[in-house]
């Protein structure tokens, strides 16, 4: 049944099967950040609330990891479809709270959806082994299993499909889970209490708790119960909890930050490196763990190339994201607006050209122009800093082992993207490029049949693909004996 924004937005945090408070009472205000008003509140809970969500949790995996692939796929499916039923309203919330574009929203919904059907079927697939057994009286098998109890954590450009690749894959594997939404963006994360409650998952399988990061993250990481943690966001807060969950030796996924270039060589086609380009660094207004950082274009094409890229930037349309037409929303808050100030200023400071944008939108709020820099130099804090905004720096480079070199001088290694028309080139740039994920001639790439991962400090493990469920199972050796074989 089509449900409203209304049924999806929940003050409550979502344990064992109810919808409950703070233990204090105490709540966190959710803010919207095209309009800077508040749109609601969220429990701010802690340490306490998180245990009890863990210890539904375990008690929940005792008989979900009994129950067959086939049945975790045929909820999984029913929850595919509660989501793409109720598209629109979660769109709308997401909206809400995230400030993207409804077009954009309505994208990231259907790949939530994607990757819960996706898992639903990966999950049918765990397939184990029966080794040849050097013994004649014994047999060997080889088992996986689910791992247990998965802690997942997941930032604020994407609430609900970053949320979709952790508990996809957990549910399908037969483990059950305890997430925490960004505070920023906690509704979409709590939808999805909504939609396992509605679907049918047993109390426990799924919690969603808000509140404290650092006292929910403490006791997701050092809690014996929780034997995975599945983290997207920062790479400075996922080396910190690698480091918590040291304690307790747990399985680790770690969806990292990024530092993407997007290299165009003089052969390339340069409408399709253009249209490209756009896509891969104004995606989400710039927020994006895969959005372009760094822009490497070769000298012979170097100008008309930062020509047609202005003229483009120039053209997004910003506004809020349920204007018609909107392309651009607003920068999640003001430190989002601050940082992308101070990597400008950095920049023309340093020689760089400012060509289109520059400066915060006449709509004021957080709304930031579509920028483009000309005559960026490696010196400039682009260079090795996120920018997470939509700024795009244009450096010049002469030769291939020149571009591939300033593409790899980084300690991320997540997306890249390069355009070239040469077939041999595109081989050697790819094999020498250090990324989880590289683009050719292509500037959106994320689909949920391939693996998603970064190398380097852009985090370990994948998301998506056949993969990607591999990070929710433990392997198990049998020897058998005794058979009177
Ligand atoms: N690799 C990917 O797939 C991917 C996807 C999206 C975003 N990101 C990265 O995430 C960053 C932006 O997202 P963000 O600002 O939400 O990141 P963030 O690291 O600040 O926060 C991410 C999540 O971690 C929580 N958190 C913060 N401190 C914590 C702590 N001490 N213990 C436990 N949890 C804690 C936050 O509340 C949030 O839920 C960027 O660096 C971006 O590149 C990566
Ligand atoms: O921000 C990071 C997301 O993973 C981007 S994508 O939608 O998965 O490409």
């Amino acid at each position: 049944m089509l449900q409203k924004i209304s049924h999806f937005m929940r003050q409550a945090n979502f344990i064992d099967g109810d919808w409950v408070g703070a233990d204090s009472g105490a709540t966190i205000d959710v803010v919207n950040p095209a309009t800077g008003s508040a749109i609601g509140t969220v429990p701010r809970c802690g340490e306490a609330e998180t245990r009890r969500a863990i210890e539904a949790a375990k008690r929940a995996f005792h008989s979900w990891k009994k129950t067959s692939a086939d049945h975790r796929a045929k909820l999984l499916r029913k929850l595919h479809d509660a989501i793409m039923d109720n598209q629109k309203a979660l769109a709308e919330l997401l909206v809400l709270e995230q400030g993207k574009s409804f077009a954009e929203a309505k994208g990231e919904v259907g790949m939530s959806a994607a990757y819960v059907l996706w898992y639903a079927e990966e999950g049918r697939r765990v397939y184990g082994d029966l080794v040849p057994s050097p013994w004649a009286d014994r047999r060997i098998l080889v088992t996986r299993e689910p791992v247990g109890v998965v802690g997942a954590v997941t930032p604020w450009n994407f609430p609900s499909s970053m949320l979709a690749r952790k508990l996809g894959p957990a549910l399908a594997a037969g483990c059950t889970a305890v997430a925490k939404p960004a505070s920023q963006t906690p509704y979409s994360g709590l939808a999805w209490g909504v939609l396992c409650e509605e679907v049918g998952f047993p109390n426990g399988v799924v919690n969603i708790v808000t509140g404290s990061a650092s006292e929910i993250g403490d006791e997701l990481c050092t809690n014996p119960l929780v034997r995975k943690i599945t983290f997207t966001g920062s790479t400075e807060v996922g080396k910190t909890l690698i480091r918590k969950t040291a304690g307790t030796v747990k399985k680790v996924s770690m969806e990292l930050g990024g530092n993407a270039p997007f290299l165009v060589f003089d052969d390339a086609d340069i409408d399709r490196a253009v249209e490209g380009a756009v896509a891969a660094k104004y995606r989400n207004s710039g927020q994006t763990c895969v959005c372009t950082n760094r822009f490497f274009v070769q000298a012979g094409i170097y100008d008309r190339f930062v020509e047609r890229l202005a003229a483009e930037a120039e053209k997004l349309r910003v506004g809020p994201g349920m204007d018609e037409g909107t392309q651009q929303g607003p920068l999640i808050d003001d430190n989002a607006v601050a940082k992308v100030e101070e990597l400008i200023g950095d920049a023309t400071k340093k020689g760089g050209k400012v060509v289109a944008g520059g400066a915060r939108h006449a709509l004021g709020g957080t709304f930031f122009q579509p920028t483009v820099i000309s005559d960026a130099t490696p010196d400039m804090r682009f260079m090795q800093e996120e920018i997470f905004g939509p700024v795009a720096p244009v450096f010049r480079f002469e030769t291939e082992e020149e571009a591939v070199s300033l593409a790899n001088d980084t300690v991320y290694g997540l997306a890249c993207y390069f355009y070239t028309g040469d077939l041999g080139r595109a081989f050697r740039v790819m094999e020498g490029l250090r990324y989880g994920l590289v683009g050719v001639n292509e500037g959106i790439i994320t689909t949920v049949e391939a693996p998603f991962g970064g190398l380097k400090e852009s985090g370990l493990g994948k998301e998506g693909g056949h993969q990607g469920i591999d990070d929710y199972l433990d392997t198990k050796y049998v020897c058998i004996g005794g058979l009177g074989l």
